[in-house]
C-alpha cells in the first residue's frame, strides 16, 4: 500500500490531512491514534469503501477508487460494528460470505480458527459481544485475503480470546497475508506489529518499529532503588554507569534496584499530546 498526501473532509471538518504511508507486502502494520484521529476514515479509503478528496493511493497495485471485483477478491475487511443478519446462524453466515470468493477457506475451518465451533449453529442475535466480534473476524478472513484490514478487531474480547486472536493473526501473517490493523490496545500493537504509525489529527506523527518508535530505543532510562525506607529514582542516558556507582557505594547489592525504559504507552502519550 502506498499513500501520498491523502486528504478527506466531512463538510467543513478535516478528518485526514495530508497523510503519507507505505505498507510492504507481508507486513503486519498497526495504526494507533486517539478517537477521531482519522484511522477508520483512512482505512475505509484504502478498502475502496470511501472516496478521498485528494492525494494518491495504491493498494495491491490499484487505486481502490477504480478497483473492480478481482481486486475485492484479494482483500478482507473487518469493520467496526456490523449489525445485520441476526437471524442467521454462525455457520450460515460464514458459508454465505465464503461463496462470494473464488478461493475461500472451508467455513468450518475458519469457524474453528476463531474459536466458534461450539456456536456454529447458534443464531447471531444470541451471541455475546466478543463472540459477535469473532464472527466478524471469520467473515473478514474466509475469502483467503492477500491483504486484511482489521479495524479495532479485539474490542470486547476477553483476555483469552485476545490471545487466541493474536495467534490467528500470527498464523495469517506466517501464511504471507499483509495485515493493516487499528487498535487502542498498545500491547496488541507491540505483540503483533512489524511497524506502527501514530495518527493524530489526520496526520502521521511517528512511524517505525515498535522498539524504536519516537526515539524509544535511545530514550533515557530510569534507575530505581531503595535508600533506607525511601524509594529513589534517577533518569540517565547511561544506566550501567549509575548502577556501577550505586553498587560501589553500597559495597555490593543495591536494595530494590530496577532499570526501566519508557513503555510504548509513554511514547504514544508523548507523541499525541
Ligand atoms: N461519516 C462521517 N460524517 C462526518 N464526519 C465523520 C464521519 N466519519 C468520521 N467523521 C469525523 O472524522 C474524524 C475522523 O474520524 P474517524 O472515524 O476516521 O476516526 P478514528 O481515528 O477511527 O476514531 P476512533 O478511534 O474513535 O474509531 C472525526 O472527527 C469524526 O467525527
Amino acid at each position: 500500500m502506498r499513500v501520498r498526501g491523502l486528504r478527506k473532509r466531512y463538510g467543513g471538518a478535516t478528518a485526514v490531512d495530508g497523510l503519507d504511508l507505505t505498507v510492504h507486502r507481508g507486513e503486519v502494520f498497526a495504526v494507533l491514534g486517539p478517537n477521531g484521529a482519522g484511522k477508520t476514515t483512512t482505512m475505509e479509503i484504502l478498502e475502496g469503501y470511501r472516496r478521498r478528496d485528494g492525494g494518491e493511493v495504491t493498494v495491491l497495485g490499484v487505486d481502490p477508487q477504480q478497483a473492480g471485483l478481482t481486486w475485492r477478491y484479494r482483500i478482507g475487511v473487518v469493520l467496526q460494528n456490523i449489525d445485520d443478519g441476526r437471524e442467521l446462524t454462525v455457520a450460515e453466515t460464514v458459508g454465505h460470505f465464503a461463496r462470494y470468493y473464488p478461493n475461500s477457506y472451508e467455513p468450518a475451518e475458519v469457524i474453528e480458527r476463531v474459536g466458534l465451533t461450539a456456536k456454529a449453529k447458534a443464531r447471531i442475535r444470541t451471541l455475546s459481544g466478543g463472540q459477535r466480534r469473532r464472527l466478524d473476524v471469520a467473515v473478514g478472513i474466509v475469502g483467503r485475503p492477500e491483504l486484511l484490514f482489521l479495524d479495532e478487531p479485539t474490542t470486547g474480547f476477553d483476555p483469552q480470546a485476545r490471545r487466541q486472536f493474536w495467534d490467528l493473526v500470527r498464523h495469517l501473517a506466517a501464511d504471507g497475508t499483509t495485515i493493516l490493523l487499528t487498535t487502542h490496545h498498545l500491547e496488541e500493537a507491540e505483540a503483533l506489529a512489524d511497524r506502527v504509525a501514530v495518527l493524530a489529527q489526520g496526520r502521521i506523527v511517528a512511524c517505525g518499529e515498535v522498539a524504536t518508535l519516537g526515539g524509544r530505543a535511545g530514550a533515557d532510562a530510569t534507575v530505581h532503588w531503595l535508600d533506607g525506607d525511601h524509594r529513589r529514582s534517577e533518569r540517565t542516558a547511561d544506566p550501567a554507569a549509575l548502577v556501577a556507582r550505586l553498587t560501589a557505594s553500597h559495597g555490593g547489592s543495591v536494595p530494590g534496584l530496577s532499570v526501566t525504559r519508557p513503555s510504548l504507552e509513554d511514547i504514544y502519550l508523548e507523541l499525541i499530546s
